[in-house]
């Protein structure tokens, strides 16, 4: 299966991928990081995978799939010469246990169908004891236990299940499977009806509560990615993962392959500023819980990611046994960026936090406390070299953007004094925001070029520099913002998309080999920025092209190779779905989201170039 052929259902804290085949190829249980119990995504059957679909001759990969309208829940139909059938998958948001509901209906005539579940905890490694009882399949294997309710009865052999079925029109099948410690007693078996007219419910609840103002032409690709956003928030911590899974491949082929089922402070605060302009603040209010758990302590010891919990220690390893996604190897689980220094985090999380108390949520001391600390910290290293947020594995450098977020985190929290009064050394961060501001211009600006550069003295440029106009370190008709807007599309593209950075044959940036795709969100960076500067209709065009990349349910991974015309990466993601979100508001009507009304000077007419695109 490609990583397009893929759909995302959830619990908001698990997820799993299900192919066009009707095969589940991804689950982890019982948290987005747990190990995969079907993990075939990154390996083959033999690794773990539930499918369900027709049996009998004709297309092994569905005739159509959908949500059910403003819904995480997914409709697969096929047609087949005897009639028509509809595999309806969910995990209902999460009360004991998780499970994952597959309800086969037939629509039309008579389809002859069959299933097949090979369950493989550890990520496909450890071959579980399956036995009946009570009429269900119970899986055991190490902390794992699943039951399987199956409505038709199940074979075994060869270490799986299988069964085949006929369905006649208005059967309706009901499969449902759930995860629970083995130590643990049986666990409630839920009714899969009752529970999807209660999923149903509580995803359209949510989408009737979000105030975005988008075009209508635009409208379902922003719900779409909000609801995809929402799907990779862990709700019992109010954590959110950058995606759902682990070494999808940014390079077909290559060594790119790492675990994002982590919370980013990066990623994270994005989110919830995409989240906050659609009007949910109370995401920002758990996310703000979470961010003071996780980071207390000292200022010293921040971290630039921690696990859905909090959880500091999130060491890199690889997983040989798995022989990776169309062999792009190694597998990869935790991240070795967690000891990385990447200043930028603390510009995007001080313009979260104060983009959210502006949005209305109530200041609470702990966080002002903590905003403080961190100033303290940033005030003594902002000038040093860093990562930055490429999470390069190459030499620290002095990353321009990096610098650019230390100066956004310095006027977020002046701002929090001068509009809501809160106490701070004013004066000390006055002169710090004038210092790092006058040093960017004097060592990340090359004047011949007139563009910034990717670290300070080097020729290179970066994708990054396109976030400078959203920061409001200098106005977005600033002719060094647009010099730098046009020495990217001059020299950061590759078959219209931008690229993150040059990667040269003797790569000495990110320290990797081999290449990647297009990072999405650069692409999407560069439409809102020439939307900002008033070019409206190649914005539009470039967005257009953009969400013509999203697969056929409206989901984006991380990167594009325009090589092979796939989506490559991780899937899907949060850092593609994100400025997606951004880039509709700014091009519909940028006044109406707190960025803009809080940062950039509220309602701002839009240069047109021409006829509205
Ligand atoms: O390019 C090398 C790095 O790639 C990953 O980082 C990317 O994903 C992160 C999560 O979305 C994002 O915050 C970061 O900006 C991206 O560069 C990977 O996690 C790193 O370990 C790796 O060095």
């Amino acid at each position: 299966m490609r990583i397009e052929d893929y759909a995302l259902i959830g619990d908001m804290q698990s997820a799993a991928l299900v192919g066009r085949n009707g095969s589940v190829d991804w689950l982890c249980l019982p948290r987005f990081d747990s190990p995969a119990c079907f993990a075939s995504l990154l390996g083959d059957e033999r690794n773990g995978h539930w499918w369900i679909g027709p049996s009998g001759p004709g297309p092994r990969l569905s005739s159509r799939r959908r949500y059910r309208e403003n819904t995480l829940i997914l409709e697969t139909e096929w047609d087949t010469e005897s009639g028509t059938v509809r595999v309806t998958d969910f995990m209902p948001p999460r009360q004991a246990n998780p499970d994952l509901v597959r309800i086969v209906e037939c629509v039309a005539g008579t389809v002859e169908m069959g299933t097949h579940i090979r369950i493989r905890f550890d990520y496909g490694r450890i071959v579980p004891w399956v036995r009946r009882t009570d009429g269900l399949l119970q899986a055991i294997g190490g902390p794992d236990s699943v039951w399987l309710h199956s409505p038709v009865p199940l074979q075994g052999g060869d270490y799986a299940h299988k069964a085949t079925f006929r369905v006649s029109a208005g059967d309706r099948l009901a499969f449902v499977f759930t995860w629970h410690p083995s130590h643990s007693p049986a666990p409630h078996q839920i009714d899969p009806e009752a529970e999807l007219a209660e999923t149903e419910a509580i995803w359209t609840e949510w989408v009737a509560q979000s105030s975005t103002h988008t075009e209508d032409r635009w409208r379902d690709a922003v719900t779409r990615s909000l609801i995809t956003l929402k799907a990779l928030t862990y709700a019992p911590t109010g954590g959110i993962v950058a995606a759902p899974t682990t070494s999808l491949p940014e390079d077909l082929g290559g060594v790119r392959n790492w675990d994002y089922r982590y919370c980013w402070l990066r990623d994270a605060s994005m989110t919830l500023d995409a989240l906050l302009g659609a009007g949910y603040v109370e995401e920002a209010r758990d996310w703000r819980e979470w961010l003071l758990r996780a980071i207390a302590g000292r200022p010293q010891d921040l971290q630039i990611m921690y696990g859905v919990a909090g959880e500091r220690r999130l060491p890199e390893m690889e997983l040989p046994w798995l022989e990776g996604y169309e062999e792009s190897r190694p597998v990869r689980l935790g991240n070795a960026a967690v000891d990385q220094l990447q200043l930028d985090v603390y510009g995007e999380v001080m313009n979260c936090l104060y983009l959210a108390r502006a949005s209305g949520l109530l200041a609470i001391s702990r966080t002002w406390a903590i905003q403080r600390s961190l100033m303290d910290f940033l005030e003594s290293h902002w000038d040093e070299p860093d990562e930055g947020l490429w999470e390069v594995r190459g030499p620290r450098r002095h990353f321009v953007h990096s610098k650019v977020m230390a100066w956004v985190a310095t006027d977020r929290v002046i701002r929090q004094v001068e509009r809501f009064g809160q106490h701070g050394p004013l004066d000390r961060w006055r002169a710090l925001r004038e210092r790092i501001h006058a040093e960017i211009l004097e060592k990340g600006y090359d004047p011949e070029r007139n563009t910034f550069t990717q670290s300070y003295g080097s020729a290179e440029l970066d994708a990054s520099l396109l976030l400078i106009p959203q920061t409001g370190f200098l106005p977005p008709h600033d002719p060094r913002v647009t010099g730098t807007i046009d020495a990217i599309e001059r020299e950061l593209m590759a078959d219209g998309f931008v690229l993150r950075y040059p990667i040269a044959q003797e790569n000495s940036v990110d320290g990797l080999t081999g290449g990647e795709g297009a990072f999405l969100a650069c692409s999407f960076w560069l439409a809102e920025a020439r939307a900002m500067v008033g070019r409206r209709k190649e914005a539009v065009e470039l967005f257009e092209k953009l969400l013509s990349l999203r697969n056929d349910v409206g989901l984006l991974a991380e990167e594009y190779d325009p090589r092979y015309e796939r989506l490559v990466g991780n899937f899907p993601q949060a850092f593609s779905h994100v400025p997606l979100i951004h880039t509709a508001h700014t091009l519909t009507r940028p006044g109406c989201t707190p960025r803009y009304t809080e940062i950039l000077g509220g309602e701002r007419e839009q240069e047109q170039d021409g006829e509205r695109a």
